[in-house]
């Protein structure tokens, strides 16, 4: 038995819901440039779950049904209430889904129905978690979900309180629809080695978003934020990059396991950072990032994965830094619920092997001998 270090390269499990084939990345084999440019995050949380694009009223089913499971029990306001006010945002938002899971009903239940309305909850809920946590945390009143609003758009209003514009709503839909799955990506692998075992859906989300917290997988576009306010001024840029380089440090929002000509992604992303940064009137986060991209493929060949150019866009809309990853959960959880359905389908406990480089043959030394 050989160990592959970080599984690189290892085929660990059949699936249907997204590839990523020479560098293109599909969902249910339609081209992601096209969804980005064509589709809503809601036509896309569909397709990944029913593995087809909606007709109207399959669209408008699903998108009534988020709306209605969109407000979050009050037991869970008290609980975000309560938390530390400096907690990390991603500690908080999987304390926050273990706790949902106890005032659901449905949470230990296990039929394909109890699933997919499991799915939808976390779906329509996880956005108010997350906007009533940044609220709670400022000492303000969350605000309720309009019902019949799209999930971009509901996202931005329950966070500031106010109508967000259509470019706003625009840069969030497309965000969400280029976060929403990936393939075997390191949560949503967790998530379904937890439900193998057959636990509940909630704790395969729980996994997930512990998983996603992490700087090298979906917590890299708070560090690319970080670096950029490090970075400070477009002028700095080149010099504080080369020092990191040379000292080894890894540029955040940079480099892909699976990628190694370019993540099809990042391209959107990019747009939308220049877009926003013309209409705030402060494009200065985008030209640095621009900059840095510049260098760091130059100097190393490393291209932008969708972390990179999401932190512009990101700040741009006004949010703080650290609700970037969790604005990431809120999208993966399509992916990850469609992931957990599939995974149900066909289980089977996954369950690989180590490669022993412990000792061998060791004797059990008595208390009294040992060193
Ligand atoms: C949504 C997502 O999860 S996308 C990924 C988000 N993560 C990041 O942006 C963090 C920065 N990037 C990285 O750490 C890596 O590129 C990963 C984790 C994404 C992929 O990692 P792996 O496939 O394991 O590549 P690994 O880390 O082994 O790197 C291979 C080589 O490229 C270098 N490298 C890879 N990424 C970077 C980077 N961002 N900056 C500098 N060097 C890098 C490594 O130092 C290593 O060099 P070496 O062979 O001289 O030691
Ligand atoms: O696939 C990966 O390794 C990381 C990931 O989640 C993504 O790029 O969206």
């Amino acid at each position: 038995m050989t160990a592959t270090k970080g599984l690189e390269g290892i085929v660990a499990t059949t699936s249907s819901i997204s590839s990523i084939i020479d560098g293109v990345l599909t969902y249910r084999g339609i081209n992601i440039d096209e969804l980005a440019e064509k589709a809503t995050f809601e036509e896309v949380v569909y397709l990944l779950w029913f593995g087809k694009l909606p007709n109207q009223s399959e669209l408008d089913d699903l998108k009534g049904k988020l709306s209605e499971a969109s407000s979050i029990p009050e037991e869970v306001i008290q609980y975000v209430q309560g938390l530390p006010k400096e907690v990390n945002s991603m500690a908080a938002l999987r304390s926050i889904v273990s706790t949902l899971s106890l005032y659901d009903e449905e949470a230990n239940e296990m039929s394909d129905e109890a699933n997919i309305r499991k799915a939808i909850r976390l779906q329509a809920q996880l956005p108010t978690i997350v906007a009533a946590f940044a609220r709670l945390r400022e000492g303000q009143e969350p605000i309720q979900p309009k019902q019949g609003a799209s999930i971009a758009y509901n996202f931005l209003y329950m966070l500031t309180g106010e109508e967000p514009t259509d470019i706003a709503v625009e840069a969030m839909d497309k965000a969400l629809i280029l976060h929403a799955d990936h393939e075997l990506n390191a949560s949503t692998f967790a998530s379904r080695v937890t439900v193998a075992t057959l636990s509940d859906m909630y704790s395969g989300v729980v996994s997930a978003i512990g998983a996603l917290k992490g700087p090298l997988h979906g917590g890299a576009n708070e560090q690319v934020m970080a670096m950029l306010e490090e970075i400070g001024t477009s002028d700095r840029a080149e010099s504080v990059i080369k020092e990191k380089l040379s000292n080894k440090e890894k540029i955040m929002g940079f480099g892909h396991r699976v990628y190694k000509n370019g993540d099809p992604r990042a391209k959107h992303l990019q747009k939308m950072s220049k877009q926003l940064g013309e209409v705030t009137g402060n494009s200065n986060w985008y030209e640095m990032s621009t900059q840095i991209e510049e260098i760091v493929t130059g100097s190393k060949g490393l291209k932008p994965n969708v972390d990179f150019y999401s932190a512009s866009v990101y700040t741009s809309l006004g949010i703080p830094r650290d609700l970037f990853t969790p604005i990431f959960a809120m999208s993966r959880v399509s992916g990850w619920t469609a992931h957990i359905l599939e995974q149900f389908e066909n289980n089977r406990l996954i369950r690989p092997r180590a490669e022993y480089t412990g000792p061998s043959s060791a004797p059990y030394v008595p208390m009294e001998d040992r060193a």
